[in-house]
């Protein structure tokens, strides 16, 4: 007979995946909405449909190739809020040394990592585990390290390499981001750097979340992360090769079965506000599994803290298509979301005004 687990607060999901006293999961940890089979992701052909945006094409100086790639850019972002990037030039070597590195992290002594064990939201570098652990009563298969690395470079010290793997990575991923956003600033009828000058991108901030998620006994029972949406204008995730991002589409889940290689991308809560609600942010989540870890690194990418997020004026006509959301510093809005508990869209839904 299966023994269940007691209740436990977590210190972290490694230590409780790895502890042997158990098969079952402790209660604290089963999501039962996830239990339903309407909720669970269904064919896994509809991955097939997940627009695929091409960047050698959006970064070439043939008009006609760029122009491609944007119309491609505005399909994704307003029917999906989630694409593919395929050749983006970020090498293969330096993704797979930044997964690696990440996973030596989480393997490090538990004291090691506690150091890291972040008090405030806005803390550079912050470890720790599910979502926001002191709120949730039931928790996340999932343990993470958030790092600020723009504008200001955090690193943790350990493992060996990590910092100069970070670093380069976080610069590489972030020159792409950009240049995603120039051409979705162009897909909007603005100037191509309409939004990196409006939102001070120069000094925009990027934080690079490892996330780790170890074998579960009972995957169908928790969750990863909960369906969310992210703050920040886009969010790039490389992963190892290990699956489980599913993105809601059409009021359907779709399991994203990565290209090789290739760079997943949603849109964030403040694309939805500058864009006045014209390319919504993406919902997503994050399910485990029973066989192997699975790292992710998630860079989301915003305007600087200082910024105040609003539509775009150009995008706003007070009789056609009035501002749809109230403004708010960017700083405030990442607090708010990081300090509460994670539920769909429940941040951005208390910065839009009613009847939009
Ligand atoms: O690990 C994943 O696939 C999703 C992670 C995520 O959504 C996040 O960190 O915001
Ligand atoms: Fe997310």
């Amino acid at each position: 007979m299966e023994t269940t687990a007691p209740l436990l607060q977590p210190s972290n999901i490694k230590q409780l995946a790895e502890s042997l006293e158990f098969r079952s999961i402790p209660c604290n940890y089963i999501h039962s909405t996830n239990n339903s089979s309407e909720s669970s992701a269904t064919d896994p052909r509809d991955s097939n449909l997940i627009p695929i945006v091409d960047f050698s094409l959006l970064t070439s100086h043939d008009p006609h190739q760029r122009s491609t790639a944007i119309h491609h850019l505005t399909k994704a972002c307003q029917d999906w809020g989630f694409f593919m990037v395929v050749n983006h030039g970020i090498p293969e070597n330096l993704m797979k040394a930044v997964i690696d590195s990440t996973h030596e992290f989480f393997n490090l002594p538990e004291e090691e990592k506690l150091e890291y064990a972040g008090k405030h939201v806005l803390d550079p570098i912050r470890f720790g585990t599910s979502f926001n652990a002191s709120k949730e009563n039931v928790f996340f298969w999932r343990d993470y390290l958030k790092v600020f690395v723009h504008p200001h470079f955090h690193s943790p010290t350990k493992p060996q390499g990590y910092r100069g793997s970070m670093a380069e990575y976080s610069e590489k991923i972030r020159k792409v981001a950009r240049k995603l956003l120039a051409g979705i600033s162009e897909s909007l009828g603005l100037e191509e750097s309409f939004l990196d000058k409006a939102l001070n991108l120069e000094s925009g901030l990027q934080i690079f979340v490892g996330n780790y998620y170890p074998p579960c006994p009972q995957p169908e029972l928790t969750m990863g992360m909960p369906p969310h949406s992210d703050h920040g204008l886009l969010t790039l995730l490389i992963q190892n090769q290990v699956g489980g991002l599913e993105v809601q589409h059409q009021g359907k889940w779709i399991n994203v079965n990565a290209l090789p290689n290739s760079i997943l991308v949603n849109t964030g809560d403040h694309l939805e506000i500058f864009s006045n609600g014209k390319y919504k942010s993406n919902v997503h989540r994050a399910v485990v599994n029973n066989k192997e870890t699975r790292i992710s690194i998630v860079t989301p990418h915003g305007p600087s803290l200082e910024t105040v997020l609003r539509p775009a004026s150009p995008l706003v006509d007070k009789d056609s298509s009035p501002a749809a959301y109230i403004p708010m510093k960017y700083r405030d809005y990442l607090e708010l979301q990081q300090s509460n508990i994670l539920d769909g869209k429940s941040c951005l839904e208390r910065v839009k005004i009613p009847n939009n």
